[in-house]
């Protein structure tokens, strides 16, 4: 649970911070939306969360483009039973690639895109297949909720206190690799800086 819980967080945060810093343009949409919602006179709190829909938007994206967990959980069919016209003999293990699903071409216009906007219509119900970072069934993530709030508090934080930089040119690496967790091959690095209008806050702490 511990593990589950903290580190799917921490790493899908890090390939959001990627993604905006490639991106300055999205990252300038968030901190406005920020701006606008809550202000710099006071920290984003959870209770600011419902109304900053456009960073739902970009962790969503982020989520597809990046799933922690690319192959889910593996199932095991106590049964023998048919897949997609397949048919699977019980134990057979099997397991769902989410990451290919959520990049799939005929699912998605332009799928390698980094495009939150995609996500500001809501799925219909039986689009809702194809964006599955949580699982799904029985056995899907029971701390979605809790990990949605957990990043976007931490990310409205962060957005909110302070600029971010690319430390160079060079756009930030993207590459994953894939051991319990889908994760950055290169770990991020960027430069940040107070926000100005937050300073008083900041002195007062
Ligand atoms: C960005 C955050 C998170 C992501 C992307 C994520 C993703 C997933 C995925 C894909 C599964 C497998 C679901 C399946 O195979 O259908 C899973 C299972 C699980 N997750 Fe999460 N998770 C996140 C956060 C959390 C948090 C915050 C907790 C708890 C506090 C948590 C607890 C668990 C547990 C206990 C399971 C195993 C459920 C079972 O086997 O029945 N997760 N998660």
């Amino acid at each position: 649970m511990l593990i589950a819980g903290t580190e799917t967080v921490s790493v899908t945060m890090e390939w959001a911070m990627s993604a905006l810093l490639n991106h300055p343009e999205i990252l300038q949409k968030v901190r406005a939306e920020i701006a606008s919602q809550v202000g710099h006179e006071r920290l984003v709190e959870e209770l600011d969360l419902p109304k900053l829909k456009y960073l739902r938007c970009v962790i969503n994206e982020t989520l597809r483009l990046y799933p922690v967990v690319p192959l889910l959980l593996p199932r095991c069919p106590s049964e023998d039973c048919t897949v997609a016209g397949f048919k699977v003999p019980r134990d057979t293990i099997l397991l769902v690639n989410a990451f290919a699903m959520q990049r799939d071409p005929e699912m998605w216009e332009e799928p390698n895109r980094f495009e939150p906007e995609r996500f500001e219509v809501a799925l219909e119900e039986k689009e809702g297949v194809k964006f599955i970072p949580f699982g799904m069934g029985r056995r899907a993530c029971p701390g979605s909720s809790m990990g949605m709030r957990a990043i976007m508090l931490a990310m409205a934080a962060l957005i909110q206190c302070f600029e971010w930089e690319r430390t160079g040119q060079e756009m930030v690496d993207m590459t994953p690799v894939v051991s319990t967790s889908m994760v950055k091959a290169q770990p991020l690095e960027a430069f940040c800086k107070p926000y100005g209008s937050m300073a008083n806050l900041f002195s007062q702490l």
